[in-house]
């Protein structure tokens, strides 16, 4: 009876997540979404409150170089029962969330950093995806066939997540983007920790009708540093939920160039993507982005990193039915090495590169097409 009575309750606090998960990734008809926390708005919420950043981490310059604004006019948010967990709504200066749009398409999309469709293509095909994609993309209409940049699903950086074994390895690692290295250690750093390490990136990319599965990141062999997670495009419902799989989530919505900080005891908090919510009727790009790099700022010393109009065409053209979103990951703590394993002989050494080594080309090639649950 005791027995029948447990599973019974885990069964409905199972439901919790599901439910929810289920109840947003409906198409028809649409949820409705005004249970969503929208920290772009309500600081009035009653489990939103505003967070303390470091103010002086990050010079004033420093922020502006890598296109944010000054630390002081951040609107940083904390949530109520989630200690740990830091929402920054946009701290992106007008234009510059183009770049990191422009990077995830065009940069990051190429060799040796990893990506989806790497599983099942020869490498020459996976190559170049950027060029052998824009003419076709900054066309309108539907397309067919898909190019390749619309069956991206995911990008791999630094230390290459394996999908199938859950483990990063040594042998397989390259160096971590270093554009996006400074921009994590100031973010980082305002959010109280400044000895903040990229060492992996995982870029997950977003169709209309794509949403992420429950999930936990834990396989990072230390949890003690913050999971950065940087969101472009189309608006997304995220859920965060507890430390068990079951239990009920938050759900709020992540807009382009908004940041979450999972630290603390967030760093481990179950939580997915349920959905892309359709743009407004006549307004299918953020208006975010429709800015360019101020002309008055002085950006004539390529500190701040302008995307040019080609290209730009191609990725608002993308963007208007995608979402971008890069999480940064620390995987080894202070002076950690990874456990030596049948797997990889080499042993991990301090001090080199990036952190990583020299990528083997014994790495193997796994079959994992959609990362974790990402349709
Ligand atoms: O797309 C998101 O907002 C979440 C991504 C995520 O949870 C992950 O990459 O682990
Ligand atoms: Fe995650």
């Amino acid at each position: 009876m005791a027995a029948k009575m447990a599973a019974s309750t885990v069964e409905q606090a199972e439901d919790a997540f599901r439910k929810l998960f289920r109840f947003y990734k409906r198409r028809n008809p649409p949820p409705d979404f005004s249970e969503v926390v929208d920290f772009s708005k309500n600081l009035g919420s009653e489990t939103v409150y505003a967070a303390e950043l470091d103010r002086g981490s990050v010079s004033d310059e420093a922020a502006f170089r890598a296109g944010l604004q000054p630390v002081k006019e951040w609107r940083a948010f904390g949530l109520q029962g989630y200690p740990g967990f830091i929402f920054i709504s946009n701290p992106f200066l007008p234009g510059s969330q183009r770049y990191w749009v422009k990077q995830c398409l065009k940069t990051y999309t190429q060799k040796p950093n990893v990506c989806n469709l790497d599983m099942h293509m020869q490498p020459a095909e996976t190559e170049n995806i950027w060029e052998k994609s824009v003419g076709s993309i900054r066309k309108k209409g539907q397309r067919e066939p898909r190019t390749l940049l619309e069956k991206l699903r995911w990008v791999t950086l630094g230390y290459h997540y394996n999908w199938d074994t859950k483990n990063y390895s040594p042998d397989h690692c390259t160096p971590f983007p270093e554009d996006l290295d400074s921009l994590s250690h100031k973010i980082a750093a305002a959010c109280g920790f400044p000895s903040f390490k990229a060492e992996a990136g995982i870029l997950n990319y977003y169709r209309s009708d794509s949403s992420l599965g429950i999930h936990v990141d834990e396989s990072e062999l230390d949890h003690a540093p913050p999971l950065l997670s940087f969101s472009f495009g189309q608006t997304a419902v995220f859920l965060l939920g507890g430390t068990k799989r079951q239990d009920a989530p938050t759900a709020m919505f992540m807009r382009s160039g908004d940041i979450m900080v999972m630290s603390g005891s967030s760093r481990l908090l179950y939580h997915a993507v349920p959905c892309i919510v359709p743009a407004p009727a006549g307004h299918p790009l953020p208006s975010c982005l429709d800015q360019r790099v101020g002309k008055d700022e002085p950006n004539d010393d390529d500190d701040v990193r302008t995307v040019c109009e080609k290209d730009w065409e191609a990725c608002s053209a993308y963007l208007k039915t995608s979402r971008i979103n890069m999480t940064v990951r620390q995987v080894l703590g202070p002076g950690q090495t990874f456990p030596v394993t049948h797997s990889h002989t080499v042993p991990a050494t301090e001090g080199s590169g990036n952190g990583c080594e020299e990528e083997t080309q014994t790495a193997k090639k796994r079959k994992s097409e959609s990362g974790y649950d990402l349709d």
